[in-house]
């Protein structure tokens, strides 16, 4: 199980705008939850301080454990690049997988297999693989590590469309419970028995089901109608069910919502 109770979340830097994430409230008890956001709406970073990645306030646990207080908690699993040591072959890393995560080499050979990357990749440097290899790799390695709980980020970026479905087989075998972070509207249709949440505003919003999801409309304005109302930047948009206006599955783009806002 996770729990966010309250969490806020401050990222600063040399050449950044102050972002943050205030007042996060979930709980994913033996669920499957997506969360939606267009990008830089702080997916990852909610993601990083799930993983125990970046200093946060408020609560988050996993299992009734405190993220903060637990290292390298063996019933996790993620894909952040993190989570990964740099400069290390993809065999290293299967060894140390083996030895801290409990990774079962041949689930992650299997995998290998049918996402047709080829046993040579074991051999080259995470960093030296290409963007979408390193991403298939990483969540090849966070699902065969077969934890209870996965949180996977971005997992169909820069991943062509047969791999997709192939990677998805396997999230949906052995990510049974966790969190998927994902900004590709279109992979949802492979997704309708999770439970959807929306990052904008600096917002968690929701929940609702990518089933209903799937087939609803985005109205501007709070109507009495609508399964979820969503809250952003001071303005209203309703997802109600039906054919009104622009149906969700056809927004393409989840920065579309800010166009309806006219934002
Ligand atoms: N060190 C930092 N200081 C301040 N802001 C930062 C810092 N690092 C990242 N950001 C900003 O935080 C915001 C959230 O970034 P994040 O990577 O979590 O978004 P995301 O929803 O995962 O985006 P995408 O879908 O594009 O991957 C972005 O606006 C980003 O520019």
């Amino acid at each position: 199980m996770i729990q966010l109770k309250n969490v806020g979340i401050t990222l600063s830097g040399k050449g950044y705008e102050r972002f943050s994430l205030e007042n996060i409230n979930l709980e994913v008890n033996g669920e499957k939850v997506i969360i939606l956001g267009p990008n830089g709406s702080g997916k990852t970073t909610l993601l990083r301080a799930i993983s125990g990645l970046l200093p946060y306030s408020g609560n988050i646990f996993i299992n009734g454990m405190e993220v903060r207080k637990i290292r390298n908690y063996i019933r996790y699993s993620t894909n952040l690049p993190e989570a990964y040591e740099i400069g290390v072959t993809v065999n290293d890393i299967v060894y140390l997988y083996e030895e801290l995560k409990g990774l079962d080499r041949d689930l992650f050979l299997e995998m290998l297999k049918a996402l047709k990357l080829g046993e040579e990749i074991l051999r080259r440097k995470l960093y030296k693989l290409s963007a979408g290899q390193s991403v298939l790799v990483r969540t090849s390695l966070a699902l065969a590590s077969q934890p209870e709980i996965v949180g996977l980020d971005e997992p169909f970026e820069n991943v062509d469309a047969a791999r997709r479905h192939v990677i998805s087989r396997y999230i949906k075998e052995y990510g049974k419970e966790g969190i998927l972070v994902t900004h590709e509207l279109d992979m949802l249709n492979l997704y309708k028995e999770y439970k959807a949440y929306f990052l904008v505003g600096n917002r968690l919003q929701g929940p609702i089901s990518v089933s209903e999801l799937l087939e609803s409309s985005i109205v501007e304005g709070e109507r009495n109608d609508a399964l979820l109302v969503l809250d952003i930047m001071d303005k209203k948009v309703s997802i109600v069910k039906g054919d009104l206006g622009m149906k969700f599955g056809a927004l393409g783009s989840l920065n579309r919502i800010y166009g309806i806002i006219g934002a």
